[in-house]
């Protein structure tokens, strides 16, 4: 009898080569799970590369004069009676959302916080090194499988889950279409971001989740158009086949933060119908995305950031026409983030940003949002005092907005397309410089999510300054600051020789050691002719 000889190594897939290693990782990298995401790279990364292509084209109207609108070629899906699939019982209340990055201390702390839902960040506030993607793929999986717990480097605290019924509902945000994964090669192309973190994800935890229905949920963000959406559709229909999951088990939430996608919001339902439970306000791309779309256009330039909040009319349509869309539909529309948080040690200086997070969830309960977005843990209180004071159900989906309803496509355009009024002051200017170098410096040392000044810094917050500097800097006719200095290089090079005096607190910065190179990063990104898509695109270039 001859024996059967086993390989001892199990083997990568032919043509996946993974570039970086990281201790432990063949759990996660299996040949299998190889195998699931080159599957997926083969089948669907031709279609993200059509869809990534089409944004350029599109983009490349705006950039000539066109403006966004309403889609002729779908205006009867827009009118006629359809609604999305039931809600699941877990997505049914999500009063108050969680969002954060997935380092295991976080993920505990989200899980554990009190928050109807916990949205698990590989996206806006994750660096994505491989170390950060791993280390955060293996936390949110010991999360499904309930035996997470992280130890304090010092000792001092042993962090473990609450029972499983008190935890936050999860829902995992993968990487946007735009970015790549380098470290996965797959026939000698890295693969799409997105399809390994979601592909990743599902394919350890997905049956697990459909076993105590709980989804898999997910985020979906910065997608511009409908196609998109049914380039997602097609992607989680074939991964429910081959897991052999429930046709329309796996739940998503769409991110509506570019401008292109506020017009096609029923379209992206539509795409989505069998899973989609809601929309969600993406504000801090969506302004970036504003900024982007009309980079040249002299005449929608947006004043400096703390100007820019929602009560600006073009932000306070997109809500409005988002809420009305998602409610006619059978979904739930999402607010967004505040970005303060607590700020320790001056109390008045506390109260006033927790007054400024009260009245913005103030103005999304009342506008109809069935739940909102926390950045922070001491923000839920807050934040679910107001939601159960004025949302006397699970949601509030029959809140319907008619007065929305009764606009015509035309006024609907030019609200949300209408030119902000304000100013550019010498301080909005400096602030956009410090937060693009101190945030680049943390991203660039891994990472994506830092307070500066008791704001929350994000990737798409940090966007919105890196867009305004280029946008500004390259305005015709040129541009001026509220007392007459115009916007040109001089501005800049003061504003970048002032910032050692605002880092005399240099050490203790998150990142610190790559300050100068932050600083390389964004003459280089602000001096070019052209406006680089996303900040992450060349400084992904840089990490690892
Ligand atoms: C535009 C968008 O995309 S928004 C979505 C993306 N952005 C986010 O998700 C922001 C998430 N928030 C954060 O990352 C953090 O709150 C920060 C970086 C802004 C501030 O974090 P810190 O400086 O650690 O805050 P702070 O020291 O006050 O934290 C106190 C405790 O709360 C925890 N905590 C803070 N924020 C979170 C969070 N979002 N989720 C879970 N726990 C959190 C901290 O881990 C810390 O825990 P510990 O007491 O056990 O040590
Ligand atoms: O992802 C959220 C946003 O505001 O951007
Ligand atoms: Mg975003």
């Amino acid at each position: 009898m001859s024996a059967v000889l086993q390989d001892p190594q199990p083997k990568t897939p032919a043509g996946v080569v993974v570039t970086r290693t990281l201790a432990g990782q063949e759990q996660l990298l299996s040949p299998a799970a190889l195998a699931f995401l080159a599957d997926l790279h083969r089948r669907f990364d031709p279609i993200r590369q059509q869809r990534l292509q089409a944004r350029i084209e599109r983009q490349a109207d705006f950039d000539a004069g066109a403006l966004p609108g309403f889609r002729a070629d779908t205006a009867d899906l827009r009118n006629q009676q359809w609604r999305v699939a039931e809600l699941p019982t877990a997505l049914l209340d999500r009063r108050v959302e969680i969002t954060g990055p997935t380092d295991p201390k976080m993920v505990i702390n989200a899980l554990n916080s009190g928050a109807s839902c916990y949205m698990a960040d590989f996206e806006d506030s994750t660096a994505p090194t491989w170390d950060n993607l791993l280390t955060g793929q293996r936390a949110l999986g010991k999360a499904v499988a309930g035996t997470l717990d992280w130890m304090a480097p010092d000792g001092s605290k042993h962090y473990v889950l609450k029972p499983f019924e008190q935890q936050a509902v999860l829902i995992v945000r993968p990487r946007g279409w735009h970015l790549d994964e380098k470290h996965v090669l797959v026939d000698g192309a890295p693969m799409s971001a997105s399809l390994f973190d979601l592909g990743l994800f599902a394919f350890h935890n997905a049956r697990a989740l459909a076993a105590k229905d709980r989804g898999p949920y997910f985020y979906l963000p910065k997608m511009q158009a409908m196609e998109e959406a049914a380039l997602w559709e097609a992607v989680l229909t074939h991964i429910e086949a081959t897991l052999g999951i429930t046709d329309g088990q796996m739940k998503v939430t769409v991110l509506i933060e570019t401008l292109p996608a506020v017009f096609e919001m029923d379209e992206i339902l539509h795409a989505l119908r069998k899973r989609i439970a809601g929309l969600n306000c993406g504000r801090w791309d969506y302004i970036f995305s504003y900024l982007k779309t009309f980079r040249r256009h002299r005449d929608r330039v947006l004043p400096e950031r703390a100007q820019v909040t929602m009560t600006q009319p073009f932000l306070k349509t997109y809500s409005e026409l988002l809420i009305h869309t998602c409610h006619r539909r059978g979904a739930h529309a999402m607010g967004g983030m505040a970005a303060q948080i607590p700020i320790s040690g001056d109390e008045a200086a506390n109260a006033k940003a927790m007054e400024r997070v009260r009245a913005d969830k103030l103005r999304e309960v009342r506008a109809g949002h069935d739940g909102t977005w926390v950045a922070h843990p001491a923000l839920i209180p807050m934040a679910r005092e107001i939601f159960d004071t004025w949302m006397l159900g699970a949601h509030q989906q029959s809140v319907l907005r008619n007065d929305v309803h009764a606009k015509t496509d035309a006024e609907l355009t030019e609200a949300l397309l209408k030119p902000s009024l304000g100013t550019i002051t010498r301080a909005g200017f400096e602030n956009n410089v410090e937060v693009c170098v101190r945030y680049l410096a943390a991203w660039l040392d891994g990472n994506g999510c830092v307070p500066i000044h008791w704001l929350m810094e994000d990737a798409a917050t940090a966007e919105i300054s890196r867009t305004q500097l280029w946008q500004w800097l390259h305005a015709e006719p040129p541009l001026h600051l509220d007392d007459g200095t115009p916007v040109d290089g001089v501005l800049m090079e003061r504003a970048l020789i002032g910032l050692p005096g605002k880092f005399a607190d240099r050490m203790q910065l998150p990142g610190a050691a790559r300050i100068p190179e932050a600083i390389e990063m964004l003459v280089a990104l602000t001096e070019k002719d052209t406006l680089e898509d996303f900040l992450t695109l060349p400084a992904y270039a840089r990490i690892d």
